[in-house]
Formats: structure tokens, sequence, C-alpha cells
């Protein structure tokens, strides 16, 4: 390096190559080395997947999990190598990987997009063209996945009560959420890693966001940067932001007031995972062994029995509690909302303590096993803030299993100020990128203007809850996947020959 610090020379593959193992630990990332051998036992994700590759380019694994900020973040200066000349760096000879071959050979067979008519189709889609990984850890609930099941299945015990003779010719589907103006009454809700399913990662979202003038929440735990991702919005486009809050709070509150400065509208607080879900489809997965292997901790002291979230969410503070609340108050101006409420007493006591709203929602069934879904928690609250005269003092949200405008409907028919969808935004960007969100944002409105002319609604603020029959919905039926206690205990094929006879 010469006095300014630029490099003389580059890096060869070779120089990298000999430092490729935990006592001298050089990886390549975008075309950089960096020397990462002291920070092995520090990887939220464990040693193991850094080890992979040791010597080597990271940049494909690194980057769907990793905002492009972070070794300048988190990775001291001086253990920043420099440039690598890529030229000199060695392929990895691909290995034949038939499930790949197939995948392939999916992609090339995929339907056009014009011809998914509903949000479903792109799940259909996506789960035959997005990675292995990439689907389980998008796809995967908690448990057994009866929740999962249930925040959709909710929707199916609503019935409606549809009014006519209503002039229904001109139909205004927008409203405000916090205060901003949008055309629809749902929005794009925070999900983790945006760049498992797209390259681009949730500037896909944002883009689509904006077309369709709906309000995007940022993931704590998103792929891209906080700033990437307020930069690909265009003015006056709202984003929120979703907060995991961080044991150590310094962190917490210069995220927050960053947020703030950079013009975000909204900050939910997501108080539903102390500790995050055990999904075993994404464990199950062979997360790049960033989280599959469970039983496997040889050495590591890093709990990755949940998949790449759990990898890197290990700052999440468990104690995060109601006397936390005041100080939220005191350190942002932005309307506060607690997302993942359950139950009607903690929306009493989310009133009480001067919040400005709540999203009832149980993470998309990625959480608590057999929480009750989103709309039921919702028929449960209404009520009672009615009785109290409550019904206004905040803004009520549900998310969970939203699919159909119909679900829309339904969620403001019982009180909610609007709907967050998850899942099937990120199948429509993992399939068929910007032009499967703004597909999947136009299906959703052209649902909605027809529904409400069916059910006999010109503009949201006529949806009522006397246009909808909710005495099915505290019937459970969990349809639990069958018995497997004894399926593999005893298998009579490998028992002792002679006892076979
Ligand atoms: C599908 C998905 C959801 C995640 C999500 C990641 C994925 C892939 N992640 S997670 O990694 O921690 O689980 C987040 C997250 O970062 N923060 C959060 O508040 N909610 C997270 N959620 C929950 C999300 O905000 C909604 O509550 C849920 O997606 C709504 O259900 P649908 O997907 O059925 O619309």
């Amino acid at each position: 390096h010469d006095s300014n610090d630029t490099q003389a020379v580059k890096l060869t593959g070779e120089d990298i190559a000999k430092h490729n193992s935990k006592d001298s630990c050089w990886v390549i990332v975008h075309g950089r080395a960096y020397d990462v051998t002291e920070f092995l036992p520090e990887h939220p994700g464990g040693s193991k997947i850094i080890l992979k590759y040791a010597g080597k380019d990271a940049t494909e694994e690194f980057e769907p999990i990793h905002p492009p900020d972070t070794l300048d973040k988190y990775l001291d200066k001086s253990k920043h190598l420099g440039e690598v000349d890529m030229n000199t760096v060695e392929e990895e000879e691909k290995v034949e990987d038939p499930d790949e071959e197939a995948r392939q050979e999916r992609i090339s067979r995929m339907p056009i997009l014009e011809q998914c008519y509903n949000l479903m189709d792109f799940e259909a889609v996506a789960r035959n063209t997005m990675k292995k990984t990439a689907w389980a850890y998008y796809s995967s609930g908690a448990d057994d996945e009866i929740t999962m099941r249930e925040n959709h299945n909710a929707y199916h015990k609503i019935w409606f009560r549809p009014r006519i003779l209503v002039d229904v010719e001109n139909i205004d589907t927008s409203t405000t959420m916090l205060g901003t103006p949008c055309d629809m009454p749902f929005y794009v809700t925070a999900t983790a890693l945006g760049k498992l399913g797209n390259p681009e990662g949730e500037v896909i979202l944002t883009r689509g966001a904006k077309k369709h003038n709906v309000i995007q929440m940022i993931p704590t735990l998103a792929s891209c940067s906080f700033d990437e991702i307020l930069d690909a919005a265009e003015d006056g486009q709202c984003q929120w932001l979703q907060l995991y809050v961080n044991k150590d709070r310094a962190v917490t509150e210069r995220i927050v007031k960053h947020a703030e400065k950079r013009g975000c509208k909204g900050l939910f607080i997501t108080v539903d995972a102390p500790q995050l879900g055990r999904r075993e489809k994404d464990m199950r997965s062979k997360f790049s062994d960033v989280g599959s292997n469970v039983q496997d901790t040889s050495g590591d002291n890093v709990d990755r029995s949940q998949g790449a979230a759990r990898a890197i969410s290990s700052f999440i503070d468990p104690s995060l509690s109601w006397k936390d609340i005041p100080w939220f108050l005191s350190i942002t101006k932005m309307p506060i909302i607690l997302k993942g409420v359950q139950c009607v007493e903690d929306v009493i006591r989310a009133i009480e303590s001067g919040v400005q709203g709540v999203v009832l929602s149980n993470h998309g069934g990625r959480q608590l096993d057999f929480a009750r879904s989103g709309i039921e928690v919702l028929a449960e609250v209404m009520p009672v803030l009615r009785e109290r005269g409550w019904q206004d003092r905040i803004e009520i949200y549900v998310d969970g299993g939203v699919r159909r405008a119909t679900d829309i409907i339904k969620a403001l028919c019982l009180g909610a100020k609007g709907v967050g969808i998850g899942r099937p935004f990120l199948y429509a960007m993992s399939a068929y990128g910007l032009p499967g969100v703004d597909r999947a944002m136009q299906l959703l409105k052209d649902e909605m203007e027809m529904n409400m002319r069916l059910i006999g609604a010109s503009k949201i603020s006529e949806l009522n809850s006397t246009l909808v029959d909710t005495r099915g919905l505290s019937m459970h039926t969990a349809t639990v996947p069958h018995d497997t206690l004894g399926l593999n205990v005893y298998d009579p094929l490998v028992g002792p020959k002679e006892k076979a006879k």
C-alpha cells in the first residue's frame, strides 16, 4: 500500500487461497479481500459457514443475507485487505446438482406473467422456481404450521351480507394509514432477506409500492441496506420502519432517529418475536449450513436452530416490555405501532401506554403455533373497544393470510384501518421481479373494485360490520398433520433377522 492508501498491486486468488483455515481466514466479497480470522467466533451465523469459503470468493453466499454495508460497519478497517484481481481467482467447479437442473428446467417452462390471475398463482410459480432454501425460508411457519394455515383459513369462516340497489358506479378504494393517503387499504409488510428471492431484494417492493401508491414497511432484517431502500423510494413515497429492538438500546436509538430523519412515517415495533419461531422447513432445507444443521454445533456457540433468520437475529432483546414504551415515545415523533398483538387485553394496554396503533398479527404463523389469526383477534377486539368508546383511539391493522380482496374487505368491515400482506409479494418478486409485484398489486386493486361493487359499498368508509357474518369465526378445525409420532419409531424391516420370519 503506498502512502495515500491506494493499493499499488491487487491481491491475487493465490494470495487469498493461502489463508484458508481458522488460524488464518481470508475471504473475497464483491472483489475485495477481508481477513475474518478474529471475527470467526463472533459471526452470528457461526464460524462454519465462513470457513466453507475460507480462501475463496464468498460473494454469492454473503449477498442475500447481509446488507452491503455490513463489512464496513462491523469489520475493523485494518482487516480490509483491498482489491483482488478476480481474473486470478479460480472459478469454483460447479458440482452436479440434479435438484438445480430440475429447477432450471421448471423455470424454462414457467407460465408467463399474464397467466397469474390471483395471488395464489404467484405462490404456485414460486414454489416451483425458487431455490429450495429461499422457498423454505419464505414459506415456512412455526412447528406444525397450524397457525400459518389458520391465518388464511379464518377468512373462509367469514361470510358476506351484501346490500343491493346501492349506486356503485364509482368505486373509491383509497384511504389513509397513519395519516398518509394511499390508493389501497393494504401495505407491504416487513419480511426479511428479500435477496433470497431476488438479487435486487427489497428495492423491488419499493418500486412496486410506488407505482400503486401503497405503503412499504421496511424490515430490520432486510438484505438491502436501510438507506438503499429509502433511496429507491421516490419523492412523497411513504415508508415505515419495522424494528426488532436490540439489546443494545444505543443501536436501537440510532436506527430510530436515522429512520425519522430520513422521513419514515411510522415505527412498527415487533413484539411477537422475543425469540424467532422454530421453522422446520427452513431448518431442513440445508440453508447453506447457516441454520439447518441443528444437531451439529461443533464448537459453535451460536444457536442456529431456526435457520437463517435466527442466525442474524441473536441481537433481539427478549427483555423488551411495557416499561420500555415511554422511552420509545421519548426518542421519536413518529407514530409508534406495536406489531404482533394477539389479544384484546394487550390492545387496551397499548392504548393506555400511549402508542398510536397495533397490528393484530402472529407473524405469518412463524412464531407461536396455535396463536389465533389476526382476523379472529380483530373480531374479539372491536366490540370491546366500541363498548368503551375507544374504537377511534388508535389505528388497528391486521396481517396474516390475506390473499384476496375479499379478505381485505372482511378486515375493514370488522374495523381494521388496513391490512399487511407479506408472502404474496415475496413470491411475485421472486418469480417475476418488479413486473410480478406490479401485477399482484393490480390484481388486488381489480378484485377490490369488483368486490366492493358486489357487496354494495362505493367507498371504504361504507364498509361496516353489518356486511359480514362472523358466527363461524371462533370454530377451530385445525387440520393437524397426520399422526407422525409412531410412523418411524419402529421399522420391522430393520429388526433382528430371525425375528422377522
Ligand atoms: C413471510 C415472512 C414474514 C416475516 C418475516 C420473513 C418472512 C419470509 N420476517 S422474519 O424473518 O423475522 O420472520 C419478519 C421480520 O423480519 N419482522 C417482522 O416484524 N415480521 C416478519 N415477518 C412477518 C410479516 O411481517 C407478516 O406478519 C406476515 O408475513 C403476514 O403474513 P403473510 O405472509 O401470510 O401475508
